[in-house]
This record gives structure tokens, C-alpha cells and sequence, in this order.
């Protein structure tokens, strides 16, 4: 696991743990055991470390976390490197992270190769940078520089971390001959200045300002993250205790964090967004054999919102689109959009100017579906309107070359009918982009019964060459993102309905540490597009949409939200919806006595009497009712493990990465009482269907079955 060999005066310790070079027991033990042997070798006048493979040492290795670690330690295999009495270089390729930067940290020099990247995300899985990071990094690149790093988790560029000192020398060409070679210049020169353990932190005289800014950064954009709290902490250790006791108290956090929920649900997070390219299909075909088409060429049709957010997630990319609308109005309509979406992508530094531009000329449009005979692949992003999808799909059947693989952006309709439509069903794929969709990264993509392993292979591969996160589902209303959904902007509306404020509701679930509540998102997303398929689907069941509506199609019905849309107001778009605006499309909002009135008469024109709801109550509608649908999503087999469903949550809602996901969150809170409390809700509200309880879920909270057993059990249950 770690390899050694001497070039001249200089010995190599390569670590050779593949993939990503983690430091495993075995290796600490291997680094410790090879610097004793340089240290004992007086042929030996300088060591270089590095990794073997693709990078240096990423960082501990999260397996190992939850066990009782054994030394040697990080810090040990630190200590001896200080004390060796031989210059050590750390030669970084790749990703020098965590414990691996730890080390080069106690190293006397570091070199990278220009494309390194260097960091300590500790934070990201629910940590601190206890293996010397948090009292090394404020003594090299002062305290502002380590509370961003520390507390962000932020990756530095080589030539940044250089500006900070992090890295002695940026080099060009191979890693290990440019370490040798630097090894060469520095043995038998003085380098007991270079241990940082013998520096003070800069900028300690400013630590308290330092840190008061920092905590008001943590506090608006973590809330309910403790983390990055505890990071500050230990950065202040290095200022205030000395090196010895500062790595003692920080070893004491790391352990107490390590035991802590959210370092378990961020772990969890880390390991499922990695699964979730490992997909397998039910009827056969999975991720290791299926081989994804190459494509080259992509046209998006429909210029509306989706279409041009999904046009501007491929340009930027780089793949060329043709965007093809019914006229050229819509079409002239569409190209402002992207154009506009491509500039504001240069003032938030997504892109350059230039890339922009280059971006921009690989858009071509037409109005002509017959333009599209030679395309690899199409992206259908038109109204929800099933006829208007076959339609569609029928006629690019005919134009499309055979191998062309037919996509539809649908949130919502059966990928099986869409399909049917076609004499190629296999190559019939559903790719649901999230809104807007050139910034959301999630991609939930859906396969229909007869869609092939190599479709979904080129969907999945796809969604990563454009940045995002593909997760793969199977088809039902709505999938899983949506179907998880409705349940809880229903019981938003129940809970306004029984004496709930829209404001409160929102401030309870950001208060849990979603991006947005409930009714801000309903504004956002605007109350037109749910008003009208509520409409259709009522004149699709001979009904029409009453105002004292309480049941529709058997279930409970609250019209509050077809009450705001009768008088116009949609949202942010028309300057008043569940809030009010300063301007349309303006995000400043403020409470509405209008709307607090029409809530009131609402009530009153049904007899309700309103009672006061808790924060609990308010919680465990909205969240359980999504939970009690997932866990019914996964007993269907539509999501083929919760990691699926977490990430779908994770990135397509912005659901706390620190309570890993809402199936995760729920494995924490223990099962048996989520699935108790589903049913004293079932038992209150029987008309809602959405409160049936999972049979699955029942099943699993008998045992409590650990959340990495879940998929395993059901298909044995
Ligand atoms: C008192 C305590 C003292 C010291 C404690 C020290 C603590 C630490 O060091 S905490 C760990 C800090 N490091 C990290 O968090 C790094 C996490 N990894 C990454 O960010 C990325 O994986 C990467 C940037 C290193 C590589 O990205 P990419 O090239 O996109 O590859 P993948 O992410 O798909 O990873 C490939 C493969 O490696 C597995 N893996 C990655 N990091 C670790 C790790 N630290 N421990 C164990 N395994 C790791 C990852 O799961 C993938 O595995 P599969 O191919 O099986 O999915």
C-alpha cells in the first residue's frame, strides 16, 4: 500500500492505495514504517512523498470512520516526519485533501503539478481538520485564508494555494522527477524554519473580528449545520492553546462530531451520490455492461423556460444545439432567453466572456422538425399535454435517423404511452430537468418498460457531461421527485386551511434547513401552471373547480390556491401570489393582509375553526407525508434504492445535506416512529390517501432495519 525506493539521496514514498490513494490504516502504517527507514538510511538526505495513480492522498479513508481508529494516527506519521532531521517534500498531483494535505502540511516543502487541487473538506462530511490541519494551515496561510478554507471545504487551485503560500512551487511534467529534483536543491540546506509547528498563526491579534465575520457568514447560508461551527473552533484552538493541546482538543471534537447524526447523514451523502451511478435496470442491463452512444449533436424542442435552461445547460457544456420552436417568434423569444441566461452565467463566474460567445455560436434554430433528420439525440421540452407529446414523438420517429435517442422532458406523464407513440420505444427515455434548469444539477431520468440499457446508459453519461447529477427511476405520475411533492404541498394547503399562516409554515421548514418554504416555492415556480392542470383534470372528470370545494375525485381538497389564481395572483411573476411584491418578478416579499383576509373568509365559508399548529405538527405533515411516499416508491421498485430517492431530494429540493436526504432523515428519527405517526395522521385525515401507510415502511420499522438493508430486504420481503 505504500511503496519505497531510493533515487540517489533522495527516497521515495509513494502511497499506492488505488483509487484515490485514502489513508487507510495499512497505509499510515506503511508511510510511518517507510520514514523510519529513510530516517535510518544515511545514504539518504531528503525524502519526496506522493501518491501512485491518479492523485495524492485524498484524505482519511471514510470507511474506516465509526470504528475506533488505530494508531499510527495522522498526527503521528506528522510528529515523525517534523523530527526526521531530513528535509520531507510533498510532491502533490490530483487532489491533495484532508489528511492527505495534513501531512504535506507537516512536510517542509510542497510542489504541485498546475492542475492540483488542494483543501480541507472535512466540513462537507460533518468534520473538523483534526489530523493537524486546523493548527498547521492558520501558521502557513494565516487565519482569514484557513477559516475559508476550514469552514467552506472550498478546493484551492494550485496557483491559489501558491498565493498563500500553501504550496512552495508550482512545476510542470512529471511529479515525482520534479519532486527528486527539488529534493536534490534542498537536502543538506537548513529547513528547521519550514516546521510549522514553531510558527505563530498570522493574523492571531485579529481573531476575534476574523471569526465574528465568519460565524455571521455560517449562520445565514448553514442553518442547523453544526459543523462548520465546530471548524471555527478549532482554527481559534491554534491561536489559543499551544500546538500540542490545540491537536489535543481538536482530536477530542473530531470524535465527539464523528459519533454526531449529521456527520452520519453527510457520510451517508457522500457514499450515495457516488452509488448513484450504479444502476441497474429491472428487466436486465446495467451500468457495467451498457455502453452509452456517442453524441454529438443535441436538439432541444420548445423554447419556453425548460427548453432554453436545458439548451444553455448543453451549450455551456459545449455540445452544439439546434432549438427548434412551432414559429419564429417563439423562436426569436427563445434565443433572447439564452442569450441573456449565457450573460447572467458570466456575472455569476459560471463562464467566461469568451466561453459565453463560443457557447452562443454553437446554437443554431429552426422552425422545421424536418431539420432534425440527423441529429443523435432530442430533448422534447413542450407542455405537459400527453396528445401534444405523442404527436411530437410520432412525427420524430419518422424524421429522426434510427439510432437517435428521443427524450422528453415530461415532470409528470407516463414514459410507457409517451413511447408507444414511436416504433422505437427503446430509445423512448425520460430526462426531467429541474427548474432553471442551466443551475439545477439534478437530472432525474426515467425508463419506460422496453427502454434499452444502452439508452439509459447515454442519458446517465450525459447528465454528467453536462454537470449534473442523473438519478435513475422508473415510470409512475410524477416519478419520484414530483411524487414525492404533491403529499407535502398538500398538507401545506391542510395546514393553512386548519390555522396555519403561509409565512409560518415557510419559516418552519427553513428553520428545519430547507432553501425555501412551501409557499415561497409555489410563488416562485407560479400558481398558473398547477392552476391549469387542476382545471383540465377536473373538466377531464366532467367536474369544474368549485371555491367551497373540499373533495375532489375522493380525496381531501383545499381550493385556497385556485381562490389566489382566480384573482391573478401567480406569483412573483405578477407581483402577488402567497405574498406580496415590490414590482412582478421582484423577489422582495412581504406578508399580505389580503391574502391573511381571503385565508380567514375561506375558513369561514367552510366552518373551520382555526386552532393553533406546532412547529412539530407542521413538520411531521409536511416531511413524514413525503417520506410515507417515497418508502411506497421504493416498495414499487419506481426508485431502486433510498440513496436514489435522497439524492433526487438532495439536489432537485435542496432538502439539509446534513440530514443526509428524507429517507435517511428518517432511518434517524428510527422508523417505528415515523411509521406511527403516519398512521395517527392516517387515522385524522382519512381522505388523503397519501397518509395509507407504506407497507413497506411497516414492514421495516418491526425490525428497525438499518437504511443500507432497506433495498436488500424488500426484494426478499
Ligand atoms: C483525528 C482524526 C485525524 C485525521 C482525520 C482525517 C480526516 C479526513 O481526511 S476526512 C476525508 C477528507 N477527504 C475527503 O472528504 C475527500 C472525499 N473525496 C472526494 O472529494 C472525491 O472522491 C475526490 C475529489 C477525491 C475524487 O473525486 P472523483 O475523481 O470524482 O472520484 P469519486 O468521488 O467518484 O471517488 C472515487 C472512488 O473513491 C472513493 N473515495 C473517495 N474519497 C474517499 C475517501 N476519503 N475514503 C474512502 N473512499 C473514498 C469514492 O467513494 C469512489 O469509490 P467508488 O468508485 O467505489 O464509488
Amino acid at each position: 500500500m505504500v511503496d519505497y525506493w531510493r533515487q540517489g539521496s533522495v527516497a521515495v514514498i509513494a502511497v499506492n492505495n488505488p483509487p484515490v490513494n485514502a489513508l487507510s490504516y495499512n497505509v499510515r502504517v506503511g508511510l510511518y514504517n517507510n520514514l523510519d527507514k529513510a530516517a535510518n538510511d544515511r545514504d539518504v538526505l531528503a525524502v519526496v512523498i506522493c501518491g501512485k495513480g491518479r492523485t495524492f492522498p485524498v484524505g482519511a479513508d471514510i470507511h474506516e470512520f465509526g470504528q475506533i481508529p488505530k494508531e499510527p494516527w495522522i498526527t503521528d506519521v506528522g510528529r515523525k516526519i517534523e523530527s526526521l532531521g531530513k528535509p520531507v517534500i510533498a510532491a502533490i498531483h490530483g487532489t491533495g485533501l484532508g489528511g492527505g494535505l495534513e501531512i504535506a502540511l507537516f512536510c517542509h516543502y510542497r510542489i504541485a503539478l498546475p492542475n492540483a487541487r488542494v483543501g480541507l473538506p472535512e466540513v462537507l462530511i460533518g468534520l473538523l481538520p483534526a489530523g493537524g490541519g486546523a493548527q498547521l494551515l492558520p501558521r502557513l496561510a494565516g487565519i482569514q485564508v484557513a477559516m475559508e478554507m476550514i469552514t467552506t471545504g472550498r478546493q484551492l487551485p494550485a496557483s491559489e494555494a501558491a498565493k498563500y503560500n500553501i504550496i512552495d512551487k508550482v512545476v510542470s511534467g512529471d511529479i515525482v522527477k520534479e519532486g527528486i529534483e527539488f529534493a536534490l536543491r534542498v537536502q543538506n540546506k537548513p529547513f528547521q524554519d519550514k516546521i510549522l509547528r514553531y510558527r505563530s498563526p498570522h493574523g492571531k491579534d485579529s481573531l476575534q473580528p476574523i471569526t465574528e465575520a465568519v460565524l455571521r457568514k455560517i449562520k445565514m447560508r448553514s442553518r442547523g449545520f453544526y459543523a462548520p461551527v465546530w471548524c471555527v473552533r478549532s482554527i481559534a484552538n491554534s491561536v489559543k492553546l499551544p500546538f500540542e493541546e490545540g491537536l489535543a482538543q481538536n482530536r477530542i471534537m473530531f470524535q465527539q462530531m464523528q459519533l454526531s447524526g449529521q456527520a452520519k447523514a453527510l457520510q451517508y451523502a457522500f457514499f450515495a451520490e457516488r452509488s448513484i451511478s450504479k444502476w441497474k435496470l429491472p428487466c436486465g442491463g446495467n451500468f457495467a455492461t451498457a455502453v452509452p452512444r456517442k453524441i454529438k449533436t443535441i436538439s432541444v424542442i420548445g423554447a419556453g423556460t425548460m427548453g432554453t435552461g436545458i439548451t444553455v445547460a448543453l451549450l455551456s457544456a459545449g455540445f452544439p444545439v439546434l432549438l427548434v420552436e412551432q414559429n419564429k417568434r417563439f423562436l426569436m423569444k427563445g434565443v433572447q432567453t439564452v442569450q441573456s441566461l449565457l450573460e447572467g452565467g458570466v456575472k455569476r463566474r459560471k463562464f467566461t466572456a469568451e466561453q459565453a460567445k463560443m457557447a452562443s455560436s454553437s446554437l443554431t434554430t429552426t422552425v422545421d422538425l424536418q431539420a432534425l433528420n440527423s441529429v443523435d439525440l432530442v430533448i422534447e421540452a413542450v407542455f405537459e399535454t400527453l396528445s401534444l407529446k405523442e404527436d411530437i414523438f410520432s412525427k420524430l420517429d419518422k424524421i429522426c435517423k434510427p439510432e437517435a435517442i428521443l427524450c422528453s422532458n415530461t415532470s409528470y406523464l407516463n414514459i410507457d404511452k409517451i413511447a408507444a407513440s414511436t416504433r422505437r420505444p427503446d430509445k423512448v427515455v425520460g430526462t426531467h430537468f429541474f427548474s432553471p434548469a442551466h443551475i439545477m444539477r439534478l437530472m432525474e431520468n426515467i425508463y419506460g418498460c422496453k427502454t434499452s440499457p444502452e439508452t439509459v446508459a447515454t442519458v446517465m453519461d450525459l447528465g454528467k457531461r453536462i454537470g449534473k447529477v442523473p438519478v435513475l427511476v422508473g415510470t409512475c405520475p410524477g416519478f419520484c421527485a414530483n411524487r414525492m411533492n404533491r403529499p407535502q404541498s398538500e398538507e401545506a394547503l391542510f395546514l393553512v386551511e386548519e390555522g396555519a399562516q403561509p409565512e409560518q409554515i415557510d419559516q418552519v421548514l427553513e428553520d428545519f434547513g430547507m432553501p425555501m418554504g412551501p409557499f415561497k416555492v409555489r410563488d416562485l415556480a407560479g400558481g398558473d401552471i398547477g392552476w391549469r392542470s387542476r382545471k383540465d383534470a377536473a373538466l377531464h372528470l366532467g367536474l369544474t373547480l368549485s371555491y367551497d370545494l373540499q373533495f375532489f375525485n375522493g380525496e381531501r381538497y383545499c381550493s385556497l390556491a385556485d381562490k389566489l389564481c382566480e384573482l391573478g395572483r401567480f406569483g412573483q411573476k405578477t407581483g402577488s401570489g402567497w405574498y406580496s411584491y415590490d414590482k412582478p418578478g421582484s423577489k422582495q416579499l412581504s406578508i399580505d393582509e389580503d391574502v391573511t383576509k381571503l385565508i380567514q373568509n375561506h375558513r369561514d365559508s367552510l366552518g373551520i375553526k382555526p386552532r393553533k399548529i406546532t412547529t412539530q405538527e407542521i413538520q411531521e405533515r409536511f416531511l413524514f407525508s413525503g417520506i410515507n411516499e417515497g418508502f411506497k416508491i421504493l416498495e414499487e421498485g419506481i426508485a431502486a434504492r433510498p440513496e436514489d430517492i435522497d439524492i433526487i431530494w438532495l439536489y432537485g429540493f435542496g432538502f439539509p445535506r446534513h440530514y443526509g436526504g428524507p429517507m435517511f432523515y428518517a432511518s434517524q428519527i428510527g422508523l417505528k416512529r415515523v411509521y406511527d405517526r403516519i398512521c395517527h395522521y392516517h387515522e385524522l385525515f382519512p381522505y388523503s390517501s397519501h397518509w395509507m401507510p407504506s407497507k413497506l415502511l411497516q414492514k421495516l420499522s418491526i425490525q428497525e432495519v438499518p437504511i443500507g438493508q432497506w433495498a436488500e430486504l424488500h426484494s426478499k420481503l
